[in-house]
């Protein structure tokens, strides 16, 4: 073996101590998921020494999920015969027989690299499996996500992330016709209360109609503010009808909320409601529950609307689920 131009012929004895020596673990595993050999993994804040691994097989160690998972992966790559990245978690708590004193205490975020291995071991066709520990990155990268679709006065979820669903949900429902519907509300006379109480008693305002919604919804239900004062629920597997019901419901807890004051009227709220209909864009399904909006908006507010019956059915949607 050549070493960066230098003519040095490894031993076996000075190869083992460079693969010791190598900062992440590398797995040699069978087809079948035996561990023929372990190396590297030096560094004991990152990683568990996991040498007594080796003779064993995969589903004597982790949990069966885990076992056919990687199974899968592996006998990707050797079909494939390209290395195949994935990711996954695995704690030391996951592995059988790890020596718990050592090593990394919480789940760890692993990249997981496996590529061929040229040759048999012990007459079966094999894999070298590298794993980096990449818990650092990913939770970093989680939040990022976490704030990037967050709204950082109500905490609920922005436009941002509401458009991105609503994109995927666009998808199974021109797929599968998947039904799903939007709710829209838009506070009443807001710039009133802004007015009356000053800005600050405005956020607390939204906060609380945030969190009230927020309540009253499925867990399922992605809501969103969607600008100023104005909120969106994306309804997933929700056909118009129930819709209509779950605005109705939302109008209501906003009507009965607590006022911040005494001296100002109750913070009322005006609905549009709208399902995804085929041919549907993201502009087109969020513009018709809009104009509903606005038909509230103009027939006095506090109240819902829905979208014409006239542009559901046009669109192709069943009359059962208007
Ligand atoms: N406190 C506060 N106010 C906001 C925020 N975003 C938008 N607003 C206010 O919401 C008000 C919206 O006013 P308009 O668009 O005139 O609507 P409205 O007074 O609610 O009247 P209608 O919608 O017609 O019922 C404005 O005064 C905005 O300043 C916010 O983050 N905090």
């Amino acid at each position: 073996m050549r070493c960066k131009g230098i003519d040095l012929k490894l031993t076996n004895h000075n190869l083992e101590a460079v693969l010791a020596a190598l900062p992440d673990p590398v797995f040699l595993i069978t087809e079948s998921g035996r561990y023929a050999g372990v190396y590297g993994g030096s560094d004991p804040s990152y990683y568990h020494d996991g040498s007594h691994l080796v003779g064993l097989s995969m589903f004597d160690v982790l949990p069966r999920y885990a076992a056919e998972s990687f199974l899968e992966q592996i006998r990707m790559c050797l079909e494939r015969r390209c290395m195949i990245t994935f990711e996954y978690d695995l704690g030391g708590r996951d592995v059988k027989g790890l020596d718990d004193s050592s090593g990394p205490k919480d789940a760890i975020h692993f990249e997981g690299q496996v590529s061929p291995f040229e040759g048999l071991v012990d007459g079966e066709k094999a894999v070298i499996w590298v794993a980096r520990n990449i818990t650092k990155r990913y939770r970093l990268e989680e939040q990022l996500r976490r704030i990037s679709e967050t709204d950082p006065l109500t905490g609920i979820y922005n436009r941002r992330r509401f458009i991105a669903e609503i994109t995927e949900r666009l998808e199974e429902f021109t797929r599968y016709q998947e039904a799903a519907s939007i709710i829209m509300l838009d506070l009443d006379n807001f710039k009133q209360l802004n007015d009356t109480l000053g800005h600050q008693a405005g956020d607390n305002m939204l906060c609380k109609v945030a969190h009230a919604c927020r309540k009253v919804l499925r867990n399922v239900d992605l809501f969103a503010r969607f600008g100023g004062e104005e909120f969106i629920v994306l309804l997933p597997h929700t056909e118009l009808e129930v819709a209509t019901v779950i605005a109705e419901r939302l109008r209501q807890t906003v009507e009965h909320l607590e006022p911040l004051n005494a001296n100002v009227s109750p913070v009322t709220t005006s609905v549009g409601v709208g399902c995804l209909l085929m041919h549907d864009s993201v502009d087109s399904a969020i513009s018709r529950v809009d104009d509903a909006l606005y038909r509230a908006k103009r027939a006095g507010r506090n109240r819902v609307e829905v979208q014409s019956v006239a542009d559901t059915l046009a669109n192709g949607v069943s009359e059962k689920t208007i």
